[in-house]
């Protein structure tokens, strides 16, 4: 028994921290209160589930004696905030989890079933927190982005891995992986390169098609089409940390798309005429880019035809983010097109419209608060 309280003794501390550590980020860093008293509450469901038997725990404890002592603290990769309440959700699930085996070992069912109900609650908020986290990484890489795009038929014999490591050298910060013919070994492995470029740009990953390929490669986004999966379901298999992103070809379909609630982006188009996508609609115009600056209120790429000599007419309505095929692979020098292309959006970014999305987002990408009441977009959940 004395080591099974020595493990409750360990896991119970280590659970309560991390749960006041959520807290104190909901509260000093979000101002969101209701999360923190959620968090609170939690937090006193852990200490009373043993508080009896603090005497015994306390007895069994063992520093010194502790030959895990020195190990590091696993961390999970990501910095800043976003690391922050990773790492204490996951070290709160896992005292918890472990906290419920002894438990359940003591013949504790009650305390151990208490661990399970918080435990579950930690991955709800966490699943909450990691919506959040994801929309914010859309609206930045989104507001004054440039998003490249494979397409390897296009890229002068060049690979796909050399185009894109150019295109992100260039400052492209959104990259889809799209290949149409490919075998899907050929796919994966060419996925998983590019995916680890996009992380050593901090650039957003984004799978065309093909969910399972996305999650497999662990990239940041899948992009779905109208004909494409329902985008609901794309979300039930992704989970709240994965970018989902959907065609639009009209105002109805935009319109849609934000009431559905589950997309992180549309991609608006295409606005003029293309021929680098074999089944693609006719060119739904400028009118329908106008029509987004005002309307839409999540982040939106406007795609299809566009090219360097066209690129103000977009960005002057309002388009914070341009994707682009066969301008940016074609291209012979794809660093020097991708650079001139993100300065262009960018100084549109200084001077020209503020769209919708750009206006009920400001408040997100200024402080790195939680979205109010006031700011969140409609249809979006508390974190
Ligand atoms: C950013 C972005 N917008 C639109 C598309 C087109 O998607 P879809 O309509 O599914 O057509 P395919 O690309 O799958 O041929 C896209 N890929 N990316
Ligand atoms: C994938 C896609 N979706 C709408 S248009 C298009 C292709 C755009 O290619 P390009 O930039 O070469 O016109
Ligand atoms: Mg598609």
């Amino acid at each position: 028994m004395r080591g099974l309280y020595r493990m409750l003794d360990a896991n119970w501390n280590r659970a309560a921290e991390g749960l006041r550590v959520l807290e104190d980020v909901a509260r000093f860093v979000w101002n969101d209160g209701p999360l923190a008293e959620r968090l609170k509450g939690m937090r006193h469901r852990v200490r009373g589930v043993l508080r009896e038997r603090e005497g015994l725990m306390a007895g069994a404890r063992d520093v010194e004696g502790d030959v895990g002592k020195g190990m590091g603290v696993r961390g999970d990769g990501r910095e800043g905030l976003e690391g922050l309440v990773r790492g204490n959700c996951a070290r709160v699930e896992e005292a918890l989890r472990s906290m419920e085996e002894a438990l359940r070992s003591m013949g504790l069912e009650r305390k151990a079933g208490v661990c399970e109900e918080v435990r579950y609650g930690v991955y709800e908020v966490e699943g909450r927190l990691a919506g959040w986290l994801r929309r914010v990484r859309v609206a930045r890489a989104f507001d004054g982005g440039v998003y490249a795009i494979t397409a390897e038929e296009y890229s002068r014999g060049r690979g796909n891995l050399r185009v894109m490591r150019e295109a992100l050298e260039g400052g492209a910060r959104i990259v889809q992986y799209r290949e149409k013919e490919k075998s899907y070994r050929a796919m994966y492995e060419e996925a998983r390169a590019i995916r680890e470029l996009c992380r050593e740009y901090g650039a957003l990953f984004v799978v065309n098609d093909h969910v399972e390929l996305a999650l497999m490669v662990e990239a940041d986004g899948v992009h779905v089409g109208q004909d494409d999966w329902p985008v609901e379901e794309v979300r039930r298999v992704v989970g709240p940390g994965m970018v989902v992103g959907l065609s639009t070809h009209g105002p109805a379909q935009a319109q849609e798309a934000v009431e559905r609630g589950v997309v992180d982006y549309i991609g608006v188009g295409p606005v003029f005429p293309t021929s680098t996508k074999k089944d693609v609609c006719a060119p739904v115009g400028l009118e329908y880019v106008a029509y987004a600056s005002r309307e839409v209120r999540i982040p939106w790429v406007a795609i299809g035809g566009i090219k360097e000599h066209n690129l103000d007419a977009v960005c002057e309505l309002g388009a914070r983010c341009v994707a682009m095929v066969t301008e940016i692979v074609g291209a012979e020098d794809v660093r020097g097109k991708v650079r001139r292309v993100r300065e262009r959006v960018e100084g549109w970014r200084e001077r020209g419209p503020e769209p919708r999305w750009v206006k009920e987002w400001e408040a997100v990408l200024a402080r790195q608060e939680a979205p109010t009441d006031q700011t969140r977009p409609t249809g979006e959940e508390e974190p």
